[in-house]
């Protein structure tokens, strides 16, 4: 399968470098010194699964060089979408299908104004990965699973059989060593995963807490919950069916974690970095005020740390 890998950072150099490792023509998007680490010796990839290196790795920092390919990952984080999106359509043919995978849950439709909906596989990468050098790549936990559907799933009697697509794509993602189970609803499982990572992104961020923190200390374990609560309010006035007794079962899910886990955004917005802020927190207060749902916790959040952490200036 011939396969764009946009943004090899930790979700695109590790799913991509697996789909590379077991036999598919992939070519990744890098830049700077890491496009040309990987140039000279490969995609080095640290995993508790298993190391491993793609040598040689197709890399370009000519998105426009890649021409149409079966699928596209799309991994660069949100503040770096446009500029992709702009030249995208240059490599999705009639077939082609585009995985998005970031925290929120616009990503698709951003995608989507770019090349239609018809090409979107709206996805969630479920691994914690980074970038640790140049040229390498770590994978540090989590099921290491990347979870996508069509946009809009086969219905009626057909329902929970994947597209062709798809179909080929998850055995692909399977066959490579990675995990990519079919999600009963992929939007309730974006919004599943927003009610996880956003309060807890943005509460560890304003308190500067691990997650262990937050859920240890009484008064930041309400917060945490109650953030929760406001964002399942909205997804569910957005027509979203998330599963019930959702903020029970993801409390249940922080209290699995390793104590000393934060998010990106917290590292990225604690470390003075352009952060997806406005892609997380930002998203619920938009979102939320389209269908009137209130929710004052994430507005305090958004101000907070907006006015706490400005936009750092690009480069
Ligand atoms: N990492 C994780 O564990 C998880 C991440 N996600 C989501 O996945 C998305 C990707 O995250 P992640 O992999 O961590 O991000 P990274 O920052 O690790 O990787 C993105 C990579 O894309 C590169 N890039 C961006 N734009 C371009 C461009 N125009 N040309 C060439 N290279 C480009 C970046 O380069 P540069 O550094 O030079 O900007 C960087 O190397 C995010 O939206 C995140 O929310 C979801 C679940 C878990
Ligand atoms: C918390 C984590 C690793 C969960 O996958 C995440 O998505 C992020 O930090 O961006």
């Amino acid at each position: 399968m011939r396969i764009a890998v946009l943004g090899t950072g930790g979700i695109g150099g590790y799913f991509g470098g697996r789909l590379a490792a077991s036999g598919h023509d992939v070519t990744f998007l890098a830049r700077g010194p890491h496009l040309e680490a990987i140039r000279d010796h490969g995609l080095v990839v640290t995993s508790v699964a298993g190391d491993f290196t793609v040598r040689p790795a197709q890399v370009t920092d000519d998105l426009a060089s890649i021409g149409q390919v079966d699928a596209v990952l799309l991994a660069v984080k949100t503040w770096q979408l446009p500029p992709v999106l702009e030249k995208l359509p240059a490599l999705v043919g009639p077939h082609t299908g585009v995985i998005t995978v970031q925290n929120g849950v616009e990503a698709p439709d951003q995608t989507a104004a770019a090349v239609g909906r018809s090409a979107v596989l709206p996805g969630i990468a479920k691994i914690f990965a980074y970038i640790e050098a140049p040229g390498r790549v770590t994978h540090a936990g989590g099921p290491a699973s990347l979870v996508f559907d069509e946009w809009a799933p086969a219905s009626g009697a057909s329902a929970g059989v994947p597209s062709e697509r798809v179909a080929r794509l998850r055995e692909a993602v399977t066959a490579s060593g990675a995990a990519s189970p079919g999600p009963d609803d992929i939007w309730a499982e974006l919004w599943s995963k927003m009610l996880f990572v956003v309060p807890f992104g943005s509460l560890g961020a304003a308190l500067d807490a691990t997650i262990g923190q937050l859920r240890s200390k009484p008064s930041s374990r309400i917060l945490l919950e109650d953030a929760m609560r406001e964002v399942e309010a909205l997804a569910r006035a957005r027509g979203i069916r998330l599963p019930p007794r959702v903020v029970e079962g993801t409390m249940a899910f922080v209290d699995d974690q390793p104590a000393d886990a934060t998010t990106s955004l917290q590292r990225d917005l604690l470390e003075g970095r352009p952060s997806e802020l406005d892609a997380w927190t930002g998203a619920v207060v938009r979102l939320a005020g389209e269908v009137g749902v209130d929710v004052p916790l994430h507005r305090l959040l958004l101000e907070v740390l907006t006015s706490r952490h400005p936009v750092p200036p690009p480069g």
